[in-house]
């Protein structure tokens, strides 16, 4: 005989327990798994907080900054590089040279270190094929001609400078020295004929007195124009990439090279618009080079004037 079972409690406690499981289960597992979640963020926080305070307090400077610092491409094993300096004019001369065949070029040499420069060339075993004018300086006499003396290298200017040279280059020219080579690109302002020279190669280029650093050259005389270099600048200089290593033709406070990123971020003068750019130039108020009336004349042939007996 089956038993006259009494479903009405099963029923009661069916109706108390199932909304428990349905709802108030899943719900208590969520609220466990927020718990959770928030614990690990404080806990991920906390860690953080350690790290900056162990950095010290610039610490977050740091951090913030590091996305703008610049890494300049490496030079190739083959490239030689020296930086010369003249303190009277304050002028930079560069030997360039390529290990491979042994050939080098000085770039803006200074008729009084002409010789200094030549025993370089000799020190490092190299043979000086040109010496590179970045245009007709007007505060010192190149050491174009007495180095042609001397070496027998061949002279180089822009055809636009009217200087006299063995070589005179163009825009896009190369000056090739064994396995290396100079991109000539027209930067005229400071003067008419001013270029800059660029390797691509080593990341690398030659400004003159187009732009210096954190400056650029005066436009007040020898043809200068502060909109034409303005516009030489953005489209030649700045156009190269970020890293790319300048080197000026001066420098009146004792760096000695810069970067196009650097440039284009800093530069007092050329980061202005072009209106701004054109007053502060105007505004200038320099004294003329010391050396102006010597040096003009000496540089139209390119320095062949006046050389030291030997
Ligand atoms: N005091 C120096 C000449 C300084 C000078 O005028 N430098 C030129 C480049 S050489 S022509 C220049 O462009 N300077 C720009 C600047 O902002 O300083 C001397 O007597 O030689």
């Amino acid at each position: 005989m089956i038993p006259d079972t009494d479903y009405s409690t099963t029923v009661k406690a069916y109706k108390i327990w199932m909304p428990m499981i349905t709802y108030c289960f899943p719900i208590s597992i969520t609220l466990h798994r927020i718990r959770r979640h928030r614990s690990i963020m404080l806990i991920q926080s906390l860690k953080v907080i350690r790290r900056v305070l162990s950095r010290g307090p610039n610490s977050i400077q740091l951090r913030n900054t590091m996305s703008t610092v610049t890494r300049f491409q490496p030079c190739t094993q083959n490239f030689i590089f020296r930086q010369l300096f003249d303190a009277t004019s304050s002028t930079y001369t560069y030997l360039l040279g390529d290990a491979d065949s042994a050939e080098c070029i000085l770039i803006d040499p200074v008729v009084e270190h002409a010789k200094r420069d030549f025993q370089l060339t000799k020190d490092l075993n190299l043979k000086l094929v040109y010496a590179v004018n970045t245009h007709m300086h007007a505060d010192h006499i190149t050491g174009t001609g007495y180095l042609k003396k001397l070496s027998g290298c061949k002279s180089v200017i822009s055809r636009q400078s009217g200087a006299q040279a063995d070589v005179l280059i163009e825009e896009n020219d190369f000056i090739t020295f064994g396995n290396q080579r100079l991109k000539v690109l027209s930067t005229p302002g400071h003067t008419n004929g001013c270029c800059s020279y660029y390797s691509e190669q080593q990341g690398i280029a030659f400004t003159g007195d187009a732009l210096l650093i954190r400056g650029c050259g005066r436009t007040d005389f020898q043809e200068g124009n502060s909109e034409t270099l303005y516009r030489s600048v953005h489209d030649k200089i700045f156009t190269l990439p970020d890293n790319t290593r300048l080197y000026p033709a001066h420098d009146y406070k004792g760096l000695m090279v810069t970067s196009v990123d650097e440039e284009k971020r800093l530069n007092p003068r050329l980061t202005k618009t072009m209106e701004e750019f054109v007053k502060i130039m105007d505004n200038l108020n320099l004294a003329y080079p010391a050396q102006i009336d010597k040096a003009l004349p000496a540089n139209k042939v390119c320095g062949l004037y006046d050389i030291p007996p030997e």
